[in-house]
């Protein structure tokens, strides 16, 4: 079985690129929902977006509209590429349409605020449909390297293996390659965590710190992803695969990357405004880590990265300082693979 029709609903970066993707692995038809119609426009009739990916050409099989409905009609596969805080209000509009064996996806990276729900929980409250049809596209992809046909791998998590390996299929390329994983927890989670992660780094290399501090940085954030990972019923073994270390490494390290560039600005002193000023685009552990703060008070478990970064964006603390306290914390020992249960240090 494979793709006949698929809606990718959301035109930023990412949204665009996996449409192209599709395209490129065979969907003989993409149509891709713009909220701004100029945006459909440009990608309808001149196969470009010219907001956010201007030097990429989308195949003939990417089509586009203004018009969710007409995205989703006969749709087999759905995509959902809309900033995860905006993604219960806009599906919850959308539903309705969404036909009854219709495999969905998440792009998203974040996790709600007010509710604490992964991605694919808020999916299955807002579109009422059951988890197994629902799949989590998430790893090493920042959306120019791939749009730029450079080889990259990612995952594809879904408890349904039908499921996840028709969307494996339907995205499988000579410059992308798919693997399946059921663990759905713990790559959402990664994929989440690793934005409010890569703050920090920006924070850290807005700084002047080097490569130790950064390596740190990694080490501890995957270590404190892990654990509430664990804390949550995610099979930790997913934490070392590319949904985990390869999407934080990836993020931390590239310019390219919006939560990145976004704690280099925070690193140069700027407030928070200064920074979103500065970058329009989506930079989810903004928010999240906020979110991944609270999820991970609600089941014992301390972030203390995260919840410095949460300090730094939304209380005002000075980077530095932040980095002070968590070089303050009480030692202990490392003990790497250490079980979610007794102490989530
Ligand atoms: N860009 C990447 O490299 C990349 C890679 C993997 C995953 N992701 C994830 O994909 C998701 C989407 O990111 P992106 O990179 O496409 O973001 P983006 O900032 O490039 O684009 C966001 C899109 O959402 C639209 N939008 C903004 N507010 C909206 C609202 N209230 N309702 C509906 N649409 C709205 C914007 O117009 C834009 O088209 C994020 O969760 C991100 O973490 C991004
Ligand atoms: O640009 P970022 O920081 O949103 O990261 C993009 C992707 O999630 C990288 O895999």
């Amino acid at each position: 079985m494979s793709i006949r029709r698929a809606a990718v609903l959301g035109a930023g970066s990412w949204g665009t690129v996996f449409a192209k993707l599709l395209a490129d692995a065979g969907t003989p038809e993409v149509t891709v929902w713009a909220r701004r119609p100029d945006v459909a426009e440009a990608i309808r009739e001149r196969h470009v977006n010219p907001d956010y990916l201007p030097n990429t050409w989308l195949p003939p099989a990417v089509t586009a509209t203004g018009d969710a409905a007409e995205a989703i009609d006969g749709a087999d596969l759905v995509v959902l590429a809309v900033p995860s805080q905006t993604l219960r209000d806009n599906l919850g509009a959308w539903a309705g349409t969404i036909g009854s064996d219709a495999t969905l996806v998440s792009l998203m990276k974040g996790i709600e605020l007010g509710t604490l729900k992964r991605m694919s929980e808020v999916i299955v409250d807002s579109a009422g449909v059951e988890p197994d049809r629902i799949a989590v596209v998430t790893g090493p992809n920042l959306a120019p390297e791939i749009a730029a046909e450079q080889p990259a791998a990612t995952v594809v998590a879904c408890t349904d293996i039908r499921r996840a390996e028709l969307v494996q299929r339907a995205i499988s390329t000579r410059y992308l390659r798919p693997y399946t994983n059921d663990d759905v927890i713990g790559c959402e989670l990664g994929g989440a965590v690793k934005n409010a992660i890569a703050l920090a780094y920006g924070m850290a290399s807005a700084l002047g710190f080097g490569d130790n501090t950064r390596a740190t940085l990694i080490t501890r954030g995957l270590a404190e992803t892990t654990r509430l990972g664990g804390a949550l019923g995610a099979n930790l073994m997913t934490f070392a695969g590319l949904a985990g270390l390869g999407d934080l490494v990836a993020t931390c390290s590239s310019p390219l990357s919006r939560n990145r560039t976004f704690g280099e600005h925070l690193g140069r002193g700027e407030t928070l405004e200064q920074a979103q000023a500065a970058t329009r685009q989506t930079a989810e552990g903004v928010k999240s880590c906020l979110s991944i703060r609270d999820l991970a008070h609600s089941v014992g478990v301390e972030m203390p990265i995260t919840e410095q970064v949460e300090l730094v964006c939304h209380e005002g603390v000075d980077p530095l300082k932040a980095l002070a306290a968590l070089m303050a914390r009480e030692t202990k020992p490392e003990r790497p693979g250490v079980p979610s249960t007794g102490e989530h240090q």
